[in-house]
C-alpha cells in the first residue's frame, strides 16, 4: 500500500481558510481534506499559518497574519490572554461563545450518545461575562528579589511576567492577592521553590462570597511551620475588614495538586457565609462551591425545573458537596439524601441545612459509587436523582446503582459534555430516555460548557 503523505511540512508557511472550530477553541482549515488546527482563529477568516507540528492525519498551526478576518472577531481585554492560557475564547464575541458552547454539547450528544433529536437549548449566558469567579489560587514565585504572584505561562510552570490581574476574577480577590504577596514579601516569607522542593508559600487562594462580601485567605504551605504567621493574619485582618477567615493549608508533596490534606485555622470562622437565591452557605475551604454564583442560580434552578417536584418525593442527590443542590431541592421535597466524598463539605453540608432550618435532609461522607448500591441493598427507591460529578463524570457502578433503582426521573447536572454524553448512553441503555439539555455559561472566555439533562424513565420501565 502506498503511505499517503500530509499536505503539508513543518515550518511551512501557507494560506488557509478556517471553515470549523473545535471544543477547545481552536480554527479548524483544511488542505485537501487534511485538517490543520489553528488557536485563535475563527471560521470564516482566511489567515497566513505556519505549520508546527505535522502527525498523520492532522497538524497544528500558528496563526500569524489575518488576511480576512471574521465579524465575531474582538480584541482580546486582557493584557497576558496569548500568555496565560487560562482563558481560550476573549478573541471571540460573547454571542459567538454562547453559540459555540451549544454546538458542542449538541455535536458530542450526537456523536458519543447517538442522541440527535432532542432539544439543546441556546446556552444561558451572562450580562456582563467578566470579573465572575468568586475564587482565585494563584501560585507565589520569586523574581529579582522580591516575592510575585500570578498565573503560569501556558505549558510552563514560570509566573507571568508583569501580571497584575485576573479580569474574569472578582476585584476584591485580586487586591486580597496583592496584599498577601505585598506583606509576606516585607516579612520576609519565603516562596516555595517547586525544583529544590525548599521555602515555604505555594499558592495563595482567596474566596469571597460574592452576596456576602465575606473573603476567606488560605495561604498554602509546604511546611506545617509558617514563620511570621501572626504578623502576616494581625496585618491581613486588620487592613481589610471583609477578610473573615484565614487558614493555613499544608501540602508537604511534590505535586501540581494545589492543596493538601490538613487545614489549620489562623484566625476568625472556619467559613464563609454566601446565599445563592434565599439560601445562605457557609463553605469551608476545601469544600467545592461554584465560582459563578449568579449563573449557579440559573443552572440550580434549571435542575430544580427538570426534577419537576411537587412536595412528596424522595430525592438523592449525588455529588452534592456542601448541599447546595440539595437545599434547593429539599424546599420542595419530603426527604433529600446527599452523598459526597469530601468529609468537610458534608460537615458543611449539615450545617448549611442548620443555618436554614431545614430538616428533611440527610448526608453521608463517602464515594457515591459505594453509597449508592448501598442504598440500593438498603432498599431506598428514589423518585428523583439529581446528579452533579466532577469532568471524568459518573463511575459505572453509579450508573447501575441509578439503573436498578428505577427513579421515574435523573436529573445531570455536568461540567463536561464528553461525559454527559456517555452517561446518557449508559442511561439510554438501561430504559431511560433524555428530553431535553441546558447549556449555562458557567466560565465565560474559557472553553469548559456546563449543562443540565433531563432524564426519564421510559414507560415501558
Ligand atoms: C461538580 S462538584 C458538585 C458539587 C455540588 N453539587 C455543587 O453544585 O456545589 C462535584 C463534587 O463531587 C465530589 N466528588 C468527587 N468524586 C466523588 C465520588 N467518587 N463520590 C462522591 N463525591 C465525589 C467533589 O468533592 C465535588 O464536591
Amino acid at each position: 500500500m502506498v503511505k499517503q503523505e500530509p499536505p503539508v511540512k513543518k515550518n511551512q508557511t501557507i494560506e488557509l481558510t478556517f471553515e470549523d472550530i473545535t471544543h477547545e477553541g481552536d480554527g479548524v482549515g483544511k488542505i485537501e481534506g487534511y485538517p490543520l488546527f489553528v488557536p485563535y482563529a475563527l471560521p470564516g477568516e482566511k489567515a497566513q499559518v505556519k505549520v508546527i507540528k505535522v502527525k498523520k492525519n492532522f497538524a497544528f498551526g500558528k496563526l500569524l497574519h489575518i488576511d480576512q478576518v471574521s465579524e465575531d472577531r474582538v480584541e482580546p481585554p486582557c493584557d497576558v490572554y496569548i500568555q496565560c492560557g487560562g482563558c481560550q475564547l476573549q478573541h471571540m464575541n460573547y454571542g459567538m461563545q454562547l453559540e459555540m458552547k451549544r454546538n458542542q454539547v449538541k455535536n458530542v450528544l450526537r456523536k458519543i450518545a447517538h442522541i440527535d433529536d432532542i432539544p439543546v437549548h441556546p446556552t444561558i449566558g451572562m450580562d456582563d461575562p467578566w470579573r465572575y469567579r468568586n475564587k482565585v489560587q494563584i501560585p507565589v514565585g520569586h523574581r529579582d528579589g522580591e516575592l510575585i504572584t500570578g498565573f503560569y505561562r501556558k505549558r510552563t510552570h514560570e509566573i507571568i511576567e508583569g501580571m497584575d490581574t485576573c479580569i474574569i476574577t472578582s476585584e476584591i480577590n485580586d487586591r486580597m492577592v496583592e496584599a498577601v504577596r505585598r506583606i509576606a514579601d516585607r516579612l520576609g516569607i519565603s516562596h516555595y521553590d517547586e525544583e529544590k522542593h525548599r521555602g515555604v508559600l505555594r499558592h495563595i487562594m482567596v474566596r469571597t462570597g460574592q452576596a456576602t462580601e465575606e473573603t476567606m485567605i488560605v495561604l498554602v504551605t509546604r511546611t506545617e511551620e509558617l514563620p511570621y504567621a501572626d504578623e502576616l493574619v494581625k496585618e491581613l485582618h486588620e487592613t481589610y475588614p471583609q477578610i473573615k477567615s484565614i487558614v493555613q493549608n499544608i501540602n508537604k508533596q511534590r505535586t501540581n495538586v494545589i492543596l493538601g490534606r490538613k487545614t489549620k485555622l489562623l484566625w476568625g470562622e472556619e467559613y464563609i457565609y454566601d446565599t445563592i437565591g434565599d439560601i445562605k452557605f457557609a463553605i469551608s475551604a476545601k469544600s467545592f462551591y461554584q465560582v459563578n454564583p449568579p449563573q449557579t442560580k440559573k443552572l440550580y434552578d434549571k435542575a430544580l425545573e427538570y426534577a419537576d417536584l411537587s412536595g412528596g418525593e424522595t430525592v438523592i442527590d449525588a455529588y452534592c458537596g456542601i448541599g447546595t443542590i440539595s437545599l434547593f431541592l429539599a424546599q420542595k421535597a419530603k426527604k433529600v439524601y446527599g452523598v459526597e466524598i469530601v468529609p468537610e463539605a458534608i460537615s458543611d453540608a449539615k450545617e448549611n441545612a442548620k443555618l436554614n432550618n431545614i430538616d428533611n435532609t440527610e448526608f453521608v461522607v463517602g464515594e457515591a459509587e459505594k453509597v449508592m448500591p448501598w442504598w440500593t441493598a438498603q432498599g431506598l427507591r428514589p423518585d428523583v436523582i439529581v446528579v452533579d460529578p466532577p469532568r471524568k463524570g459518573c463511575d459505572e457502578a453509579l450508573l447501575e446503582a441509578m439503573i436498578t433503582m428505577k427513579p421515574k426521573k435523573i436529573v445531570y447536572v455536568s461540567c463536561n459534555p464528553s461525559t454527559l454524553a456517555r452517561d446518557l448512553k449508559i442511561l439510554e441503555d438501561g430504559g431511560y430516555e433524555t428530553k431535553q439539555v441546558q447549556p449555562v455559561d458557567m466560565f465565560p472566555q474559557t472553553n469548559h460548557v456546563e449543562c443540565v439533562a433531563e432524564v426519564v424513565l421510559k414507560l415501558s420501565n
